[in-house]
């Protein structure tokens, strides 16, 4: 199976300061599903903006939908992006937009007209329990109320990778289990999810899911599932 996305000796350094990320070498599978564990400050954050373009690596390669990264058009960047839903550790919301307004910006920036927008973004405010605050701004919303809009909003226009950095931090139990469904639905269709998490309770609900672990900027395979082809998901006690 081809590959979605491609490490080949991959560091990454921040100005002069040492490596914290070093000699990772992956590849991501379309359709699979990954948790990505490590202690505070292993480097799970500078990964994840190495996967979804916030930065280019120090040294390696990476390939992603058949592009090596460092070698491709610059003007294919932005497309990219467009490819690939993240959800961020601190939100990003748009502050002037509403929670619906929030979660339609991907389908707007995609061209989809009022009419058809509309449907998508009930049901997603539905879903993460919001539909009755469809028109507050993230302002007068939770922390926890504002981690599901972000969550709405990069999971609405089903992106061929999602990106989540400690998506349930700031959710109870229940609500954790329904973004996780959110993210296994999404997954079902063929997105390649990356989350990013500390949350051991969150491991255990998914079978089927392979483990990537860093510390101290070197990522290990415990499971060895990086070197398999990926099997399918399968969600316990989802009731
Ligand atoms: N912009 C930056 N400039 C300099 N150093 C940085 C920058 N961002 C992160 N670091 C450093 O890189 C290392 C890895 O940080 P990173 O945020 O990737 O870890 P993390 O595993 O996501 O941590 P946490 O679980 O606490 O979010 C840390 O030592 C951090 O201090």
């Amino acid at each position: 199976m081809e590959s979605i996305v491609n490490f080949d000796n991959v560091g990454l350094r921040y100005g002069t300061e040492a490596e914290v990320l070093s000699g990772l070498n992956f590849s991501l599978y379309p359709g699979s599903f990954y948790f990505l564990t490590g202690a505070s400050g292993a480097g799970k954050t500078s990964l994840l903006k190495l996967l979804y373009l916030a930065h280019m690596p120090s040294r390696g390669s990476i390939k992603m939908f058949g592009n090596d990264l460092s070698i491709m058009d610059r003007r294919k960047l932005p497309g990219f992006r467009r490819r690939i839903g993240v959800v961020f550790q601190d939100f990003r919301l748009l502050p002037h937009l509403s929670a619906a307004d929030n979660i339609a910006l991907p389908l707007r920036i995609a061209g989809i007209s009022e009419d058809e927008l509309r449907g998508p973004v009930d049901e997603m405010l539905s879903w993460i329990g919001l539909d009755k605050r469809a028109n507050a701004h993230p302002a007068t919303l939770s922390g926890g109320e504002q981690q599901r809009v972000a969550i709405a909003r990069a999971v609405i226009g089903r992106p061929d990778i999602l990106v989540a950095d400690e998506p349930t931090g700031n959710v109870d139990p229940e609500m954790a289990v329904r973004l996780l469904q959110l993210f296994a639905a999404l997954n079902k269709l063929g997105t390649t999810v990356i989350v990013a998490t500390h949350d051991v309770h969150l491991l255990k609900k998914v079978d089927g899911a392979q483990m990537m672990r860093l510390d101290k900027g070197q990522l290990s395979d415990p499971t060895g599932s990086l070197r398999h082809p990926p099997r399918p998901l399968i969600l316990k006690d989802m009731a």
